[in-house]
């Protein structure tokens, strides 16, 4: 029987669990800061920032929203993250992507303070990740591992083929895979053979942007697929990467789109701003 992964129902339970450690750290005088950055006015980048700042208020984080025009230069930006960054009571700071493209993403990411980059995109963070070293890690990979854990499935020793090698999803993903000792092989747009490696995967993951790319002939029955992707089919509905009902019957377990991975990434979000509100409390 496949098992459908469920990362409405794991998201929500891990918020539950969240809740205790909120209450905990504000009985000790101090309540988690998250301060969210949102460049133009980008219709999908407005509802996931909505989204973050109703999840922060149920549990009682502090959050505040910096909107600013798409005309605002790279150098007032940076200086809006240096205010942040010199903010004590602001524990988190992520600027939403994408940006503007006057704007260097990459100088954005840079300016904010590792230790507040509670997206886990700037370098420091990343070494970290790749040196297997704690550190704040890029949310909606964060949430694919908590998704793993929760449905206990192991990647010790399993060939994980992650397909796509962005900076949010791919390069992270591996990692984490890496440091819970699978043996990973990142694919991209340029990789040969692209679905004789995926049927390799005993873990699939998969994050190109192409809807149901990946059919049931690119999947090693008994496979876990994880779908990062979040496309829109001919009738304009909302699909993956992965064809759906195509794969689930030869999977052993499978995320869908919309309600597998997507609302992990804002837990994940939450989960590591209070990790950070701790560090703080703990001095
Ligand atoms: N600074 C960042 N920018 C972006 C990130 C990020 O982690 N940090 N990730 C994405 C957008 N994103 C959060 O920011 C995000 C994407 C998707 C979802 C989600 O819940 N998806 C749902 C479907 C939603 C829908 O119906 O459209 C799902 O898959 O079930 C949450 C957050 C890019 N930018
Ligand atoms: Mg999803």
């Amino acid at each position: 029987m496949t098992v459908t992964i469920d990362g409405k129902l794991t998201a929500a339970n891990l918020m539950t669990e969240l809740q205790d450690r909120v209450r905990a750290l504000k009985e000790r005088g101090t309540t988690p800061g998250l301060a969210v950055i949102l460049v133009g006015d980008d219709s999908a980048s407005a509802i996931y920032v909505r989204n973050k700042e109703r999840r922060a208020a149920d549990l009682g984080i502090y959050s505040e929203v910096i909107r600013l025009p798409d005309t605002i230069s790279q150098t007032a930006l940076i200086d809006e993250i240096n205010r942040l960054n010199q903010t004590p009571t602001i524990d988190g700071i992520l600027v939403q992507l994408p940006l503007p493209a006057h704007i260097d993403e990459t100088a954005i990411i840079n300016a904010i303070n590792p230790d507040k980059d509670v997206d886990g995109f700037h370098p420091v963070n990343v070494g970290r990740l790749w040196t297997n070293q704690p550190g704040i890690v890029a949310s909606t990979p964060f949430g694919i591992m908590q998704l793993l854990k929760a449905y206990d499935i192991d990647p010790e020793g399993k060939r994980a083929v992650i397909v796509g090698r962005s900076n949010i999803v791919g390069r992270p993903m591996a990692a984490l895979l890496l440091n819970q000792h699978a043996t990973v092989t990142i694919a991209h747009s340029r990789t040969k053979d692209l679905f004789e490696l995926t049927k390799t995967a005993d873990i699939l993951v998969v994050a190109t942007g192409q809807a149901k790319m990946i059919t049931a002939a690119a999947v090693k029955p008994g496979a876990v697929v994880i779908d990062v992707g979040m496309d829109r089919d001919e009738n304009n509905k909302l699909v993956g990467d992965v064809d759906f009902d195509a794969v689930a019957p030869i999977a052993s377990a499978i995320t869908p789109v919309p309600g597998g991975v997507g609302p992990m990434t804002i837990a994940s979000l939450m989960i590591q701003t209070v990790a950070l509100a701790e560090a703080r409390a703990n001095g």
